[in-house]
């Protein structure tokens, strides 16, 4: 059976000058992860802001520290360093920090965890490295890149070296409010006849007319921005999307 649902409004959407209640409203609306995009503006052409943030927002919402479930901070690393911040996202309150493929494998050694070779950042050996602070590690692909770049890293038998979650972008990292890219679908099928329990999430566009589509490909970690925090009840949303992803499971 596939995983259950766990549905993560993407606080990009959220009004920044109210974050820490933002995030706790959320939570208590019915969320089970916060999605926080961190964009450098690098990478991405936007930016949003970095740890320190985090820092401030994270003790908005309770839960028991190391314990993944509810309230768990899904940072989105959109930066083309993703080596260089892990600790200080630990430090901050990360739970789950997942990294671009392509970021990563664009790295110059200095960025490396080793940082001994000139070799490019290996995406296992990052994922080992966020392991070894205690946190989840997920790789992120783009539009443009395609899945198959995943199996070698799945398909690894050392288990620390392999990611907890994999997203999949159904928009081009950047910005909110962007439509919906089915074409990005496939992708996640495929994962999903692969890996029955793997978390795989969606981002980009998703809200309670696309979640169909995602939800009968496999995705079961739903983030959406716009559609939540956009609504007159999203309360309403969360629970209309945990639905549509719930009652496809064991169908998958
Ligand atoms: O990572 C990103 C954008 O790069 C997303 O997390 C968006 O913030 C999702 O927003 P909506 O498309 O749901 O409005």
């Amino acid at each position: 059976m596939s995983p259950a649902a766990i549905i993560a409004p993407s606080i990009l959407s959220a009004d920044f000058a109210e974050l820490g209640k933002a995030c706790a409203d959320t939570i208590a609306q019915g969320a089970d992860w916060l999605h926080v995009d961190i964009m450098d503006g690098h990478f991405v052409p936007n930016m949003t802001f970095g740890a320190p943030v985090v820092t401030k927002i994270r003790p908005h919402v309770d839960r028991p520290a190391g314990a993944y479930g509810k309230g768990t901070f899904d940072c989105h690393m959109m930066i083309a360093e993703p080596k260089r911040w892990v600790k200080d996202f630990k430090s901050a309150g990360c739970d789950l920090y997942c990294f671009h493929y392509e970021a990563a494998i664009s790295s110059t050694a200095a960025d490396s965890p080793s940082g001994t070779s000139d070799a490019k950042t290996s995406p296992k050996e990052l994922i080992k490295y966020i392991h070894s602070l205690d946190m989840q590690a997920g790789i992120a692909i783009k539009p443009s890149t395609p899945v198959d770049v995943l199996w070698e890293i799945l398909e690894n038998s050392v288990q620390e070296e392999r990611p907890d979650m994999v997203l999949i972008m159904t928009v081009e990292p950047g910005f909110g409010g962007q439509s919906f890219m089915a074409s990005e679908l496939p992708k996640v099928a495929a994962l999903r006849k692969k890996y029955p329990e793997l978390n795989i999430e969606v981002d980009g566009g998703l809200s309670e007319k696309t979640i169909d589509q995602a939800a009968d490909a496999g995705a079961n970690v739903i983030v959406a921005g716009s559609a939540v925090f956009g609504a007159s009840d999203p309360g309403e949303v969360i629970r209309k999307l945990r639905e549509a992803v719930d009652v496809r499971r064991g169908k998958l």
